[in-house]
């Protein structure tokens, strides 16, 4: 992982500890535990790298229950100042985690009242909670961990529980009434470290380096990744299906397609009538994610694809991790 690594900067996680951005974030900096610093929410981490940090951990979609929507969105919006240089999974496995009671017992499943997670948890665990927990209310928090910390403020015996890892679990002091709770074994998530790009220019004109062409070095070696989005018009059929046949021009395999709905208005080019735009007529970016073998330049497909789009992004290339 030299290529991530290569500086002693802070790297920004999703916290606060003990979240699996956390252990993600060790396993991908495990020489410098303690360059490693909590930030309370997705859009906070992206707000961290526009200003404060250079590097960042984030959660990006879950084996079980799909992309993780804040992360998708902000890349949409910030792809031209922060870029991923690297990737990691990490086995989540989910326990509904309460605080002893007074007498130093753990409490019964259906005393459990109110359950703490992030949303991505809810998904991930579908089956425990309509099976047992369907009697709960479910408070959304920002991270996993937040809703075991949240737990341990709580009185013993007021029926609050947290879907949590176990080690959250320890370093809040929680015991665990389910230690299971996922719909599927393998359940797991993945994450990735994102970095400022290097700005450009001179005083009073610095730009982020963004470039209209594309250079990525072809390296040799491990299979890359690119993470990319783009637009295409609505109104030109066969545009979105003109754009994805670039990939297969150029033997580029597709792993991933996320659509998100465009965060920029339509331009003053795009003709749409208020009619449209009451019914159905927003618009929609596309992620599209793909590998490429060591030492293949994709820039020219790259630039054929841009030449098909109303507008593309590279939001990063790096070697894939495993
Ligand atoms: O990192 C965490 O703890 C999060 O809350 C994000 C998350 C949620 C569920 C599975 C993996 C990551």
């Amino acid at each position: 992982m030299s290529d991530i690594n290569d500086n002693n900067d802070p790297v920004a996680y999703l916290g606060p500890e003990a979240s699996y951005t956390h252990q993600a974030a060790l396993s991908l900096f495990p020489t410098r535990p303690n360059t490693l610093q909590p930030l309370p929410s997705i859009p906070s981490l992206f707000t961290a790298l526009t200003s404060t940090h250079t590097t960042a951990v984030v959660p990006l979609e879950n084996s079980s229950n799909g992309s993780v929507l804040p992360t998708l969105d902000a890349l949409a919006v910030l792809s031209p100042q922060v870029t991923i240089v690297g990737d990691t999974y990490l086995p989540v496995q989910h326990a509904l985690l309460a605080r002893p009671l007074a007498d130093g017992s753990t409490p019964a499943v259906g005393d459990v009242k109110r359950v703490y997670s992030h949303p991505q948890a809810w998904g991930q665990c579908t089956l425990f909670l309509e099976g047992k927990l369907g009697h709960a209310t479910r408070v959304d928090t920002d991270s996993t961990s937040a809703a075991a910390r949240k737990v341990a403020e709580a009185d013993p015996g007021s029926g609050v529980a947290a879907l949590a890892s176990g080690l959250a679990g320890a370093m809040y002091g929680l015991v665990p009434v389910e230690r299971k709770c996922a719909d599927r074994g393998d359940n797991e998530t993945r994450f990735l470290v994102l970095r400022r790009r290097r700005r450009t220019g001179h005083a009073g004109t610095t730009t982020t380096t963004t470039t209209t062409t594309t250079a990525i070095p072809a390296e040799g070696g491990a299979t890359k990744k690119t993470l990319l989005h783009f637009r295409v018009s609505p109104h030109v059929p066969g545009a979105l299906a003109d754009a994805l046949a670039v990939f297969k021009r150029y033997g580029l395999s597709l792993t991933s397609f996320y659509t998100r709905p465009d965060p920029e208005p339509p331009t003053r080019t795009e003709t749409q009538t208020e009619a449209e735009r009451g019914r159905g007529g927003w618009r929609y970016i596309f992620f599209v994610e793909f590998e490429a073998p060591g030492g293949v330049d994709i820039g020219p497909a790259v630039e054929e694809l841009r030449g098909k789009t109303t507008g593309l992004r590279v939001c990063g290339s790096w070697k894939r991790s495993s």
